[in-house]
């Protein structure tokens, strides 16, 4: 079994985790861990320590990266940026601004980490265009050098920077140097030029750094590490007079990749990612309803699985390489079409997943141009066939030709997203546009209802009608204009009709961090729409004659009003109806489902989340009560 043949000195729940699964080779995912007993919703299946651990984008003399320096970072974003070739300007403005790499004077990294200089802003505020493959390339490329540190490198005895043992890399997963990828290109052609033209590396193998990379893109996983705890324990910055630019700085970019992997309501102050590789984690197999949660506790720094539903013995266990939240292209919001074309590109893989292979609920339904059934989508590709009558003539919204179809609709929601997770008032003028979007025009065929922009649409319209417009003009001319209650029908939409229905049972968690910005917003509407605010006004103390001239003791008379528990009143007619049906869900199906899944480790957010839904619940029990 797996004790005896393989290292488990990262494992913490050594006993549970060689009882509970084993390394087989599967029919479509390849070597992989399987149950090899029945496993119950919320057993954690594994608790490792990473292998390695850097940060994605290090800062400045980080324990974590102890190769850092600005001018090396710079050095190897721009050799990537530079073999790119999806970077349309990258001849034209290479040759108005030649890169530093390509200069001679390429000095050593000793000097480079030492001389972190203030002035030498000039990577702040890139004036190319980046990379798709930056920062992950260059830090992948930064790691490296911990496990083959340059000879001449000070042998550092740092607490977080331990010299990886290479041999344990035999036991990852690669594609082929030569295999015909983009990404497999980039990365080979980037490791020759870093070798060949940055000292720091000169007595590296380039393909021994190459496959480095693509093992990391191939197997590591990217956690989010909680800044603040970071900011105490692990990260020193370096204290310069632009010490506050720089914080300004970070903090701009770091709402900048929460805007990619972030929620609507993201904040500067979001986690920090870094990237892990587990020597077991990594040999779980990925898919897009994924049986397996990976959690990362950062006071430990290990990273825990656990089972997200009930898991029969002989089931390939999987967790998602995707984001799990609601970012485009993660398992909420995208076609199979989208989550595919993104593992192959930075996975180097076809998903063979169940959710991949079966029909695709995110591309919704639409009446078949040759039957008029309403039928639903397949979903490896963008060819369509008709359920019932088995045409392959696709509705006028998925048809390619068709300008402003499905993917004019994809392109005009992802950049509205993204807008708006850096500013939630560009609703505000996007309203109409929006409304008009997903209503059926002439020349603009109708989004099919299930689509996944049309759930997303919602979405975004209720939390305007629920949220910004009213925290914006005002509570009352919300009212006057019926917003809440239009609001209310479109989170109606946005949680049962789109994450319950097509995505809750295969997909719990993301479907309720999801669901947290309509939810959040709802729940503070309901709770203040159901109750009267009642406070106690002290009653003055009638004094005794003979002490009436005397004020000494007269401070009872200034006691401020006591709030009491507020006075549960009916809920509102018009809200009724899609406030049942949510509490309903919610809180009877949804609950039960995420508390077993977190038992096994305590999450303050998601303890607070089902607190506030709780309470919320029980409120609207008791409005109903008065109806
Ligand atoms: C992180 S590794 C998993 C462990 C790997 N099979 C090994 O032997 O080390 C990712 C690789 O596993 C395979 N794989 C994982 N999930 C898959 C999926 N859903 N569909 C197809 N292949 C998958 C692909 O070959 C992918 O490149």
């Amino acid at each position: 079994m797996l004790n005896s043949e393989y290292d488990l000195g990262t494992v913490v729940n050594r006993n549970q985790f060689t009882e509970t699964v084993e390394l087989k080779e599967c029919e479509l995912v390849g070597r992989s861990l399987v149950a090899r007993r029945p496993i119950s919703c919320g057993d954690p299946v594994l608790v490792e320590t990473p292998l390695l651990q850097y940060y994605l984008e290090p800062n400045c003399r980080s324990s974590l990266s102890p190769f850092y320096s600005k001018k090396l970072w710079k050095h190897i974003k721009d050799i990537v940026n530079s073999e790119d070739p999806s970077i349309e300007q990258h001849t034209e403005l290479q040759q108005q601004h030649p890169s530093p790499a390509h200069s001679d004077n390429d000095s050593d990294y000793d000097s480079d980490y030492d001389n972190d200089s203030d002035d030498d802003d000039s990577d702040e505020e890139p004036a190319t265009p980046t990379s798709s493959f930056i920062p992950g390339v260059p830090a992948a490329m930064l790691a490296y050098l911990q496990i083959d540190p340059p000879p001449a490198a000070p042998v550092t005895q740092s607490r977080h920077f331990k010299r990886a043992e290479p041999t344990f890399f035999d036991f990852f997963y690669h594609p082929a140097l030569d295999m015909d990828h983009d990404t497999v290109r980039l990365i080979y052609q980037a490791s020759k030029r870093v070798v060949s033209e940055l000292a720091v590396y000169h007595h590296v193998d380039p393909e021994e750094l190459c496959r480095f990379v693509l093992k990391i893109y191939g197997n590591a996983h990217t956690v989010a590490l909680d800044r603040k705890a970071n900011a105490r324990s692990k990260v020193t910055l370096t204290h310069s007079k632009k010490h506050h630019r720089r914080q300004t700085v970070y903090a701009h970019r770091r709402h900048q990749d929460d805007e990619q992997g972030g929620s609507w309501a993201s904040s500067p102050s979001g986690p920090r990612p870094s990237i892990a590789l587990m020597l077991w984690g990594s040999k779980f197999a990925h898919a897009c309803s994924p049986n397996l949660l990976l959690q990362y506790d950062p006071p430990s720094n290990t990273m825990m699985f656990v089972a997200t539903r009930d898991i029969a013995q002989g089931t390939v266990l999987t967790f998602s390489y995707l984001p799990e939240d609601e970012s485009l292209g993660g398992l909420v919001c995208g076609t199979t079409q989208g989550r595919r074309a993104k593992l192959q590109q930075f996975k180097f893989f076809d998903c063979a997943c169940d959710r991949c292979q079966a029909r695709d609920l995110c591309r919704g339904d639409a009446p078949c141009p040759d039957c008029g059934n309403s039928t639903w989508y397949q979903g490896s590709t963008r060819t369509w066939t008709c359920d019932a009558c088995h045409a392959t003539d696709a509705p006028l919204f998925v048809r390619p030709e068709t300008t402003k179809g499905e993917a004019h609709v994809e392109r005009m929601v992802t950049a509205l997203a993204t807008k708006v997770r850096t500013d939630p008032s560009v609703v505000h003028m996007m309203e109409t546009y929006l409304n008009n979007l997903i209503q059926q025009h002439d020349d603009i065929p109708a989004i099919p209802h299930h689509h996944w922009t049309y759930g997303y649409i919602q979405g975004l319209l209720a939390i305007y009608h629920l949220d910004l417009f009213p925290r914006t003009f005002g509570k009352g001319l919300a009212s006057q204009l019926g917003l809440t209650e239009t609001g209310l029908n479109e989170a109606r939409w946005y949680l049962l009709d789109f994450l319950h229905e097509q995505l809750w049972a295969s997909n719990p968690v993301p479907v309720f961090f999801a669901a947290w910005h309509v939810l959040d917003p709802l729940m503070a509407v309901v709770m203040e729409g159901t109750e009267e605010k009642q406070y106690l006004i002290p009653v003055k103390k009638a004094k005794p004659d003979h002490t009436s001239d005397d004020d000494s003791d007269d401070s009872d008379d200034d006691a401020p009003p006591v709030m009491l528990d507020p006075l549960v009143i009916a809920l509102p007619d018009a809200w009724a109806s899609p406030v049942c049906a949510i509490v309903e869900i919610v809180a009877s199906q949804w609950i039960p489902v995420i508390k077993q899944i977190f038992a096994a480790k305590e999450s303050v957010v998601v303890d607070d989340m089902v607190q506030r839904i709780e309470r919320w619940h029980q409120r609207v029990e008791k409005a109903k009560a008065l109806v």
